[in-house]
């Protein structure tokens, strides 16, 4: 577990599920701190648990050895001129989550010499089952890449990937993944209820399939077209449902939206880079 001391620089949606997954991982309150000038977004985080809080990101950064930058990509640039000259005098280990912002245009804004790792957690690390996908660049120490990997792997699966654009990937499979899920369970619980159950019937149906399924391909040793075969019998219900999905084309429709994610991811980085 980690006692080192974290601080969040914007302290919204996926600030308060880190922190609340930290939390729920035995990371003490008195580790962790966050700066927004939202003060409805730190109450909800005080709400998770007796953390420092600041209206002023400049009260927080003083003796944090890890900073994640947690604030929307636009908002990036000006908030890291805002709090370059405190960051270069702790020169505390950098983690943005920021979709998109590359290393090197949070290095440029920042001022140099800085370890950054970029990486891309979703908001189920709220309740630790959170998937992320990290990326340090040169300056990060093998200490500091443990130290990172033991902050997000508190909040769930944490896996290095191999080139920082790999992470624009990571965006549109994780990072952005839960949505396609709760999606997909809203779709079910809507065809559920034109079929004549009760919503709340429909919800709980809906809601306790998606969860095992999920854990079944967790825990299974056989991959997810395998199981899928399983549940399908000749010529039954399953095998009609699944054939209007092919012929609807959704894996085509699948592919095309993590296209859509991760051509976003790099475009923000681009548009950003030169603000
Ligand atoms: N939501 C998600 O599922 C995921 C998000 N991300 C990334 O996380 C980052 C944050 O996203 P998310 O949590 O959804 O966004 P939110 O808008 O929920 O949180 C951002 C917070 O930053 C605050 N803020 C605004 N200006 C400043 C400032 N100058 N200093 C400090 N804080 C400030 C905002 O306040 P106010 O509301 O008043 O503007 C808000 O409370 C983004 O870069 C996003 O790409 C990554 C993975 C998943
Ligand atoms: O939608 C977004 O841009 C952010 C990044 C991944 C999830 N939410």
């Amino acid at each position: 577990m980690s006692t080192a001391t974290i601080g969040f620089i914007g302290g919204g949606n996926m600030a308060a599920s880190i922190i609340g997954g930290l939390l729920a991982s035995g990371v003490s309150a008195a580790n962790l701190r966050a700066g927004d000038p939202n003060s409805d977004s730190l109450q909800r985080l005080r709400e998770l648990g007796d953390i420092t809080t600041s209206e002023n990101n400049g009260d927080i950064i003083p003796g944090c050895d890890v900073l994640v930058l947690a604030v929307k990509p636009q908002l990036m640039k000006v908030v890291c001129e805002q709090i370059a000259a405190d960051v270069q005098t702790g020169k505390p280990l950098i983690i943005s989550i920021a979709a998109g912002i590359t290393a090197a245009s949070i290095e440029r804004w920042l001022g140099s010499g800085l370890a950054i790792v970029r990486c891309m957690p979703n908001t189920p690390a709220l309740i630790r089952c959170g998937a992320t996908g990290l990326f340090a660049n040169s300056a990060v120490s093998e200490a500091e890449k443990a130290l990172a990997e033991n902050i997000l792997s508190a909040t769930g699966l944490a896996l290095w990937v191999d080139t920082e654009s790999d992470l624009d990937a990571v965006t549109a499979v994780s990072g952005s993944g839960p949505a396609y899920f709760f999606l997909m369970i809203e779709a079910i619980q809507q065809a559920g209820t034109e079929l004549g159950l009760n919503a709340d019937t429909a919800n709980r149906l809906a809601l306790q399939t998606a969860f095992g399924a999920s854990r079944m391909a967790l825990d299974s040793d056989v991959d997810a077209a395998e199981l899928r075969r399983r549940v399908t019998s000749p010529n039954g219900t399953t095998q009609r449902a699944i054939e209007i999905m092919e012929e609807g084309g959704f894996r085509t429709l699948m592919s095309t939206a993590l296209r859509g994610a991760a051509d976003r991811s790099e475009e923000l980085g681009r548009e950003l880079e030169g603000e």
